[in-house]
């Protein structure tokens, strides 16, 4: 068995960079003082691949802007009727046919189950290889209810619920989403590693 590792010591705080604002409303609610972190408005380019390689390639463009550690997460919804799309283009087709033409692409499937993907990737530093941290939650694609300010949140309702994700509130959905359950790795991952924040200030 292997000792405790040991502490790395990073020049700052681990920057969470995203552009949307209702993602960091739910990480700062799931990882509350777990990880020192602070956030950074940045809308990074939307890229195209597999999403594990979308998500690593964020982080590496997040570490060199913001030249320290960086967390960053994609997201992709798919649908299983279509193999896996929209997956990390959820975005484009959300914003162009909303929630109902989300439905409609599954017009011609009887096979409406889904599932919402979470890909956290941590780089430590500009040039460092990003770790990932996949979160999975199933469910399927329903008319849209419930409240329609978190993106696709209204029209996915996961396993074991009669809510849509939009419905249920929001403690729960954090314990059971995509999103919460990647966080959990980062959380061990933190635990584990023995992080040491320089000057962390104690502000
Ligand atoms: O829990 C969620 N519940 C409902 N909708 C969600 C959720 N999480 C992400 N979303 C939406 C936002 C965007 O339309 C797409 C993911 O795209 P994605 O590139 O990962 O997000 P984004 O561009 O809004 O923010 P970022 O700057 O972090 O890339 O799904
Ligand atoms: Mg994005």
């Amino acid at each position: 068995m292997s000792g405790a590792a040991a502490a790395r010591v990073l020049p700052k705080a681990v920057t969470f960079v995203t552009g949307n604002a209702k993602k960091l409303e739910e990480v700062r609610a799931i990882l509350g003082s777990s990880i020192p972190f602070q956030s950074l408005k940045l809308d990074l380019p939307e890229l195209q691949g597999e999403p594990e390689d979308i998500s690593k390639e964020k982080a590496r463009m997040a570490a060199s802007q913001v030249n320290g550690p960086v967390l960053v997460e994609d997201t992709c919804l798919c649908f299983n009727a279509l193999k896996g799309l929209p997956g990390p283009y959820i975005k484009w087709f959300l914003e162009k046919i909303g929630h109902e033409g989300l439905n409609n692409l599954l017009l011609a499937y009887e096979d409406k189950s889904a599932f919402a993907t979470c890909i956290f990737s941590l780089a430590l530093g500009p040039g460092e290889e990003p770790i990932t941290f996949v979160g999975k939650t199933a469910g399927k694609i329903v008319p849209a209810r419930g409240p329609t300010d978190f993106g696709w949140d209204p029209v996915f309702q996961p396993d074991g619920f009669e809510q849509t994700y939009a419905e249920i509130p929001k403690s729960v959905k954090n314990q059971i989403s995509h999103r919460g359950k990647a966080l959990a790795l980062v959380k061990e991952h933190f635990a584990a590693a023995n992080y040491k924040v320089q000057n962390d200030g104690l502000s």
